[in-house]
C-alpha cells in the first residue's frame, strides 16, 4: 500500500490530525516541553523518540487532553482535545498482567467497542464482526477464547493494538509497545505497524531508532524542545545531540535489512 493511500484524492488538502502550536509545559516550576510546535497530518506515520524523562509521554498526555499546556494551543481534529479524543486508539505500555483476569481475547478485543454497543448495553453482531477482522488484522485469529493472561507478551500487545483497531480510532498512539517483549515478537509488532502505514494515522513513540527511522514519515525528537526529521534522515550527529555521545545505535530493520545494514551499517553516535 503506498504512502498516499488513506489520504483522500490528491488534490484534497490532508486533514490535521494533531497541531500543537508552540506548546510548553512543566509539572511544576521546571519546564518539561518548552515551545513545542509540530503537525500530524491524516495518514502519516510519525514516531516520537527521545531519552528517558525527554518529555514523550507528557506529549501523549496532552494530545489526550489529560494535561493542559500552559502556554501554546492544541489541536485534536482540529477540535479541542477533549472533545476529539474518542476518535484516538490509544495502545499503552506493555504492564504487568493479573494472571486471574478473567477475560478471553475477545473480550479484551471487544472493549474497543464499548463507546458503540446497543443501548440496550449488549455488543452487536456487527461489533463482533469488526473485533473478529481487527484480531485477523493483527494475525491472531482463532485465539478468541484463549484467556487474554495466558497469552505471550507479544501476543498480548497485539491484542491491545486489535482493541485500538476495534474501536475504529481515527488515529492510533503506541507509547513503547514492544518494551517489554523478546525479539521476535517485536519484529512481528513492528512488522504489523508496517503493514498499518498508510491506512491509519500512526503516532508511535519508541526508544527504537533504528526501526523508526525505517517506518516513520516523520520523527518528533523530544528533549524539551523539538527538532523534527523526516523518516529516513535521522543522522548520527541528530542522534548524539538528542541522546549524549554515548549511545550505540542498533540496527535491526524489519523491512529491508539488507539495504538498512548497508546503509547505516554500526552507526555508532
Ligand atoms: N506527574 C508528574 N509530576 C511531576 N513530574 C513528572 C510527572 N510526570 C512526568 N514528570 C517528569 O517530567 C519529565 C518528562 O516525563 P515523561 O514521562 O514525559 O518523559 P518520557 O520521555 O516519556 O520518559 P520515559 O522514556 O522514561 O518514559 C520527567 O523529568 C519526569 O520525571
Amino acid at each position: 500500500m503506498s504512502d498516499n493511500e488513506g489520504r483522500g484524492a490528491p488534490s484534497t488538502e490532508p486533514l490535521s490530525v494533531v497541531n500543537f502550536e508552540d506548546v510548553s509545559f512543566g509539572y511544576g516550576e521546571d519546564r518539561v516541553l518548552e515551545s513545542v510546535s509540530f503537525e500530524i497530518l491524516q495518514g502519516d506515520f510519525a514516531a516520537i523518540i527521545g531519552p528517558n524523562g525527554g518529555g514523550k509521554t507528557t506529549i501523549l498526555k496532552l494530545i489526550l487532553g489529560l494535561l493542559i499546556p500552559d502556554e501554546g494551543r492544541i489541536r485534536l481534529f482540529d477540535s479541542p482535545s477533549e472533545e476529539a479524543r474518542k476518535r484516538v486508539g490509544y495502545v499503552p505500555q506493555y504492564t504487568l498482567f493479573d494472571p486471574l483476569f478473567p477475560a478471553t481475547v475477545e473480550d479484551v478485543v471487544l472493549m474497543g467497542r464499548l463507546g458503540a454497543k446497543s443501548r440496550l448495553g449488549f455488543f452487536r453482531r456487527e461489533d463482533r464482526r469488526i473485533a473478529a477482522s481487527a484480531l485477523k488484522t493483527v494475525g491472531l485469529e482463532g485465539l478468541e477464547k484463549r484467556p487474554f493472561p495466558a497469552l505471550s507478551g507479544g501476543q498480548r500487545q497485539r491484542v491491545l493494538i486489535a482493541r485500538a483497531l476495534a474501536s475504529e480510532a481515527d488515529l492510533l498512539i503506541l507509547d513503547e509497545p514492544t518494551s517489554n517483549v523478546d525479539r521476535t515478537a517485536e519484529k512481528e509488532i513492528y512488522t504489523l505497524l508496517g503493514s498499518l502505514k498508510g491506512e491509519k494515522t500512526i503516532l508511535l513513540v519508541s526508544h527504537d531508532t533504528a526501526v523508526v527511522s525505517n517506518l516513520a514519515d516523520t520523527i518528533l525528537c523530544i528533549n524539551r524542545t523539538l527538532a523534527r526529521h523526516p523518516g529516513c534522515e535521522l543522522t548520527g550527529e541528530d542522534l548524539g545531540k538528542l541522546y549524549g555521545d554515548d549511545m550505540k545505535l542498533v540496527l535491526h530493520d524489519i523491512h529491508n535489512e539488507a539495504s538498512a545494514a548497508s546503509a547505516k551499517e554500526d552507526s555508532t553516535c
